[in-house]
């Protein structure tokens, strides 16, 4: 009896290895036409080897100069460096679809935000009610929190590292962008004051919980099943809750109150992002979710591009000269006016040189491919291929930037025919992402960068 059931079981065991591995090689051969690592078409180990390294940047640019501007990285997953095959997937007539890899981005198990929402009428919908607040019109004072921000940055740099007793005192200023950042989304997300600049400290631990939750990040990213355990009874706890004093879990529980204050008999109505969603027709618990996104969304990203281009300027003479005798030579309100910054050419070249050095926001954030399959870069992309990013070797490939891709070189964006900076700029502000799925605080965004900047020099 006993060697029967070790038989039965050794029978099984055998057939459900020879199933897996018929699966992993009908798999590999769906794409094996698409060149990349090898190991890469057999596992997703290859992806959560570079993800959890904090490389996958600098392996996805290498790997679109090995193997050109389609790369498989995964079983099932490729990544594209070319611009025109990225507009196609991402264009707002495109039938490709947000894969699972978005998932990772519902801190809530239960209630979906505008970027984890995965069904396509769903996303449209949400994203119709917030794209007016985002776009500035309902939201006066955004110039003047920006201001405010900012002094709040210069009066800290004045008072703590630069007052005659502390001449020589070093000064961490990617840490104190990154708290202005967060301070500055809190301010237009929430209406209140969170203070880390105020206090020179990571207040609620964001900065904190964000790095202890990126190796979390990566894996899930790679493999975003894993959520579907995390969103079980058992793994529950596990998640951000709106009741933790720190971290994301603090600003759901932030957000939580200071929407239950918009809602209700003594309601509050105010011409701000939050109000513009209300008015547009979010839920409370919409409202919640849509508030939260914004810090992890709009922070770092900002902050991010913060960090690149100030160290390059500053540690660039003549980028630095060129600059400043720009702001000095051009009548600009004291604080500059969004309006007056965008019309700086050579910031704005500083800027768009930025983010193409150093895309801020550089994730693969894969796509399905649509039923009936596609063709990106002459290549045959079959039905349920996951399709990405990969901004890194887009924004370093010397056929669109020319052969000193590398250098942080703004002139390349003051030289050349109208139509040659159009095209650039087209694909520059692929940081962004483009059509259905762009990003909806660009405006913010850039606001931010252009004033921040001047206002620091
Ligand atoms: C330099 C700064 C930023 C960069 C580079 C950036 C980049 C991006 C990218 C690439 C996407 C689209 C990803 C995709 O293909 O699905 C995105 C989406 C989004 N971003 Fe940003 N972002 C920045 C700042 C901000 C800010 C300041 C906010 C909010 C205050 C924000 C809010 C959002 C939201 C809500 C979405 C989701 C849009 C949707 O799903 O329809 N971003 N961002």
């Amino acid at each position: 009896m006993g060697s029967v059931s070790v038989t039965t079981a050794s029978t099984v065991a055998v057939l459900v290895v020879a199933v897996i591995t018929i699966q992993k090689i009908l798999t590999f051969r769906k794409l094996r036409h698409i060149p990349g690592p090898s190991l890469a078409g057999f596992t997703r180990l290859w992806l959560l080897r570079h993800s959890f390294g904090g490389q996958i940047e600098l392996v996805l640019a290498d790997a679109s100069r090995k193997y050109g501007p389609l790369v498989r990285v995964g079983p099932t997953e490729l990544v594209t460096s070319d611009p025109d095959a990225l507009r196609k997937v991402l264009a707002f007539r495109s039938r490709y679809r947000r894969s699972d890899w978005f998932a990772a981005f519902q801190f809530d198990p239960v209630h979906d935000n505008v970027f984890s929402q995965w069904d396509d009428k769903l996303h449209q919908r949400r994203r119709a009610k917030l794209a007016i607040g985002y776009s500035r019109k309902e939201n006066d004072d955004l110039e003047q929190s920006i201001d405010k921000n900012i002094d709040n940055v210069i009066h800290l740099l004045e008072s703590k590292y630069l007052s005659t007793a502390n001449l020589y005192k070093p000064v961490d200023l990617a840490r104190i962008l990154h708290y202005f950042t967060i301070d500055l989304i809190w301010d237009i997300a929430f209406g209140t004051v969170l203070g880390d600049v105020r206090d020179d400290h990571d207040n609620i631990s964001f900065i904190a919980s964000i790095k202890t939750a990126l190796p979390m990040f990566a894996l899930m990213g790679v493999y975003p099943s894993i959520l579907k355990i995390f969103a079980t009874p058992l793994f529950s706890w596990l998640l951000p809750s709106n009741k933790d004093i720190t971290g994301l879990g603090k600003v759901m529980g932030v957000a939580k109150e200071v929407v239950a204050e918009r809602f209700g008999t003594d309601k509050v109505d105010r011409r701000d992002i939050m109000g513009s969603f209300i008015r547009h027709g979010l839920t409370q618990k919409e409202a919640e979710t849509e508030s939260t996104l914004q810090l992890l969304a709009g922070s770092d990203t900002t902050g991010g591009a913060l960090r690149i281009i100030l160290p390059y300027v500053f540690t660039n003479p003549r980028v630095y000269t060129t600059l400043l005798a720009e702001l000095s030579s051009s009548s600009l309100s004291n604080p500059v006016r969004d309006s007056e910054a965008r019309k700086l050419p050579y910031l704005q070249a500083v800027i768009r040189e930025g983010f193409r050095i150093c895309p801020p926001a550089a994730n693969q954030a894969y796509r399905d491919t649509p039923e009936g399959s596609d063709t990106l870069c002459g290549y045959h992309i079959p039905a349920e291929t996951k399709v990405g990013y990969n901004l890194s070797g887009m924004m370093e490939d010397p056929k669109l930037w020319g052969e000193d891709a590398k250098v942080f070189r703004p002139e390349r964006w003051l030289t050349g025919t109208p139509e040659e900076i159009r095209k650039m700029e087209a694909n520059v502000y692929l940081v962004f992402g483009h059509g259905k799925w762009s990003c909806l605080g660009k405006k913010i965004a850039q606001s931010a960068l252009n004033k921040t900047i001047v206002q620091l020099l």
